[in-house]
């Protein structure tokens, strides 16, 4: 699985089961690892006449010595700052010493216009915020906007959050290895990555499956095979059908994006659940989606009797009033067989968060409807507050943890969006765009949740499917684009998922 995402500390496992396997040895990884770079380098910047090499005393230092060496003997003008002596006897000193440029102390440098920067400071071993030194570095290259080339991270940006410890180096590329970290996924980290290449340095595939790493980025190829696509002799109930609830009056049109984008993705049939003051405005604006009206408990459940609906959305304009949480527990106490899955997004994350532990309860019980519960930073920290303050945990743990304490698939929205199973499964979207911070764009969201869990697809790659969907949809759609577009651009990526099925 080319996908997967692994932790500074899964990298260091995934090292040293590579050398133990061999072919290469620690000095051969690096050597593999600065000649990567320093190729890469070259190519990106043809006509490159100087370079400037900052190396740590660490491995990352390593990886700069062997690239200072490259780009030398290429004819290169390098120039190699140091700050601290590698350990003695390591794969480090040994490319210190087979490197022919003496290396001056960091505290002398200085960038220069037209120079490359290489910046070799820290990487996985980043343990503390940046030496005085080196963010004094990191601030004068940033003043001059000289491109810099990061050794696997920016140093000062943590592999394992993305976020910097302190002062960080900004990077145009950043070359890393074997595969990507949480950091050049999860923001800021991916913002100060810039480019980031994954170069292949003699790790194998079979040495990450090794690793057992359970993290991953959300590409296709993580739920393509799981894709629902339409046999011949479908009809619209086995497509799955949807109910989606709406709110009052004035704040109708959020479910009836969730429920076109459901019927967008798939679901063969949808219908908006109404009260009756809200009746006239979703029946003016809805044609092949139902409308069904729902004012009680009761009604809701002869719905679910008469129509069995696979999937239900909860949450969009319902209001944050804690009468809304109130209902959508009585509800789940209620169900029987259907739903088989629920989306729970807005505010029906915020109604339910004050009562968050009898919600999680209500999901584990036996015949629970499998759910994705999707919020955005402000209601995650509504819904899981002491996760969400836990300032040592990374995005990509906190959705994690709240996906195992509340029994549901997270959709932890955001830029760097992770989904997160609660079997300990989770991916960091690599898709996102800020075209998507517009309102209504999360209720479209929900809806493609919706649609593919009502055709069947498990709610972790449901989820995943859904999160890139969406921003592929967006990208597709270009500047200009607002919610009510979103159904629509969903066409032609469903058509490139279709097709890569080929079907
Ligand atoms: N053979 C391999 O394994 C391969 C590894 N590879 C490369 O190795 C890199 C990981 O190497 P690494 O583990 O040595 O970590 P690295 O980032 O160099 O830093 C560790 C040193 O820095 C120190 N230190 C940390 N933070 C500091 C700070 N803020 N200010 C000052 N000091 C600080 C830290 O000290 P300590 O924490 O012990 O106090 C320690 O001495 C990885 O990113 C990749 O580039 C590739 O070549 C492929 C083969
Ligand atoms: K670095």
């Amino acid at each position: 699985m080319p996908y997967e995402i692994l932790t500074p500390k899964e990298m260091a496992q995934a090292d040293s089961l590579a050398m133990k396997r061999g072919p290469f040895d620690g000095y051969g990884l690096m050597c593999n690892a600065g000649a990567a770079i320093a190729a890469l380098i070259l190519e990106r910047f043809p006509g490159l006449a100087r370079v400037d090499v900052l190396c740590g005393p660490g491995n990352n230092g390593g990886d700069g010595y062997v690239v200072a060496r490259l780009l030398a003997q290429a004819g290169v003008d390098v120039s190699v700052w140091a700050e601290g002596t590698p350990r003695a006897g390591g794969d480090a000193a040994r490319a210190a010493s087979d490197c022919p440029i003496v290396p001056r102390p960091l505290a002398e440098f200085s960038p220069v216009p037209g120079s490359v920067i290489v910046d070799a400071l820290y990487g996985a071993g980043l343990s503390k915020p940046l030496s005085s030194m080196a963010a004094r570095a990191a601030r004068l290259v940033a003043g001059q906007g000289v491109p810099v080339v990061a050794v696997d991270l920016p140093s000062g940006v943590s592999g394992e959050s993305g976020q910097p410890l302190g002062d960080a180096f900004a990077a145009a590329l950043t070359v890393t290895f074997a595969r990507k970290k949480p950091g050049h996924l999860l923001q800021p980290g991916r913002r100060l990555c810039g480019d980031v290449v994954v170069a292949n340095i003699g790790i194998t595939d079979a040495v990450i499956a090794e690793i057992g790493a359970c993290a991953f980025e959300n590409a296709p190829e993580l739920w393509l095979e799981d894709f629902p696509i339409s046999h011949v002799d479908t009809y619209k109930y086995r497509r799955g059908h949807v109910g989606v609830f709406s709110g009052e009056p004035s704040t109708t049109g959020a479910a009836r994006l969730a429920a076109m984008a459901a019927a967008r993705s798939g679901a063969g049939a949808v219908t908006v659940l109404s009260p009756t003051r809200s009746l006239a405005v979703n029946g003016a604006h809805l044609t092949s989606i139902m409308l069904r009206k729902a004012d009680t408990l009761d009604e809701v459940l002869a719905f679910l009797d008469a129509r069995k609906p696979k999937t239900l959305v909860f949450g969009p304009g319902l209001g944050p009033e804690p009468e809304v949480g109130n209902f959508l527990l009585d509800l789940l106490e209620a169900i029987g067989r259907a739903p088989e899955s629920m989306v729970i997004d807005a505010d029906g994350i915020t109604s339910t968060a004050l009562q968050a532990e009898t919600f999680f309860r209500a999901l584990e019980r036996q015949g629970a409807p499998q759910t994705i519960i999707t919020p955005h930073e402000g209601e995650f920290h509504r819904m899981f507050k002491s996760i969400g303050e836990d300032s040592n945990l990374s995005k990509l743990e906190k959705a994690r943890r709240a996906a195992a304490v509340a029994n549901a698939v997270i959709v932890y929205k955001g830029p760097d969006t992770v989904i997160a199973s609660p079997d300990g499964r989770a991916a960091i979207n690599e898709n996102g765009t800020p075209l998507l911070a517009t309102a209504g764009s999360g209720d479209v969201l929900s809806g493609i949740c919706a649609g593919l869990l009502a055709q069947g697809m498990a709610a972790f790659e449901a989820a995943c499917a859904a999160v890139w969907m969406h921003a592929a949809a967006a990208t597709h759609f270009g500047p200009g684009l607002i919610a009510e577009d979103l159904p629509e651009a969903l066409r032609p990526v469903l058509r490139d998922i279709f097709a890569r099925r080929g079907a």
